[in-house]
């Protein structure tokens, strides 16, 4: 068969995410006193941070704005060879921004946007993490000890974008960057939901409609505990100190995770979940398809409350009709 059309495997992970804060102290210490994430560096108005079993220098960069919304994805290529790839194929998109020398924590790294606007970048040379002895974890296959305060989360696990065209924007992660359709959902013909991955994960990516069309807005930024029961910890943790829980621990039926919605101080939706739900390990996987009308109390939540409607509305920046619905 060698007309079999073969994956591109040139992007390996979603490395970091830049979130805007308006409240950049308070976003930091939401993930620093709850979450159990640890700053790493401060430059300038941004703070980086990680979570304790991750290998690199940051995961999450934390950025002072006016309003709240995404700054940039951060992907990993899979080798020097599959950057440059990509690369080239970006600068024909005619949405490549160029080469910046780097960030902390990563080098050289080609940036790049959504057709929607989101700004995102791909790089290889990465900072691996570093810390003394006593703060090792005595378990060898983590960086660092488990932190002890909060209730630590484990690692970045997805971003969640909005767009004003959804099937535009997943059309060119799939046709650019070699990422698989895992799941969608459709409305008259269009595929106005998708949820991609590069990896084994059911999702590096979802993009769902901007119900406004306003373009360029981030729903949310995922990390992963991998214990269901951790977010009724965390839950309770964060009802303790008036953090608004969207939606309480809860099933997906889209992507079968284990998952709770909520809103830190600066606020962008954060998604915590309790475990990632499926592997994908065949690869030839077929996208699972929902009609958009039988997604409500099946495909948002499997078993739970069901999610309302700022969860299908709102994302950030916040825009005029959200602010009227609050
Ligand atoms: O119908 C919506 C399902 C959403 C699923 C996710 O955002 C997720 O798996 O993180
Ligand atoms: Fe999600």
């Amino acid at each position: 068969m060698t007309d079999y059309k073969e994956p591109i495997l040139d992007v390996a992970q979603l490395a970091h995410v830049e979130i805007f804060s308006p409240k950049p102290e308070e976003t930091v210490e939401f993930f620093t006193r709850f979450l159990g994430m640890e700053v790493t560096a401060r430059s300038g108005q941004s703070v980086y941070l990680r979570a304790y079993e991750e290998a690199y220098h940051n995961s999450l960069k934390v950025t002072e704005a006016n309003e709240a919304g995404l700054g940039h994805a951060g992907w990993r290529a899979m080798s020097p060879q599959a950057l440059q790839r990509r690369v080239e194929v970006l600068k024909g998109t005619g949405l490549g921004r160029g080469w910046i020398d780097g960030d902390i924590g990563h080098g050289e790294a080609y940036q790049f946007t959504l057709p929607d606007g989101q700004l995102m970048e791909l790089f290889w040379d990465v900072d691996y993490y570093q810390c003394d002895n006593d703060y090792k974890s005595k378990l060898l296959n983590r960086p660092s000890k488990r932190p002890e305060q909060g209730v630590p989360v484990r690692r970045l696990d997805h971003i969640n974008l909005m767009s004003a065209n959804p099937q535009n924007d997943a059309q060119f992660m799939i046709d650019n960057l070699g990422f698989r359709l895992r799941e969608g959902i459709e409305a008259e013909g269009n595929l106005i939901g998708s949820w991609l991955s590069v990896s084994n994960l059911m999702h590096e990516i979802a993009i769902m409609p901007e119900p406004n069309q306003v373009p360029g807005k981030l729903h949310h930024l995922c990390f992963w505990y991998g214990v269901p029961q951790n977010l009724y910890e965390v839950a309770d943790l964060l009802k303790e100190n008036d953090i608004f829980i969207e939606v309480p621990p809860n099933k997906h039926g889209i992507s079968q995770a284990f998952c709770m919605y909520v809103y830190e101080p600066g606020g962008n939706r954060i998604e915590l979940f309790g475990d990632a739900g499926y592997l994908i390990l065949d690869p030839e996987w077929k996208p699972v398809i929902w009609d958009m009308e039988d997604v409500p109390g099946y495909g948002d939540t499997w078993i739970g409350t069901a999610f309302p409607d700022s969860w299908w509305n709102e994302g950030t920046p916040l825009t005029v009709p959200e602010i009227s619905k609050k």
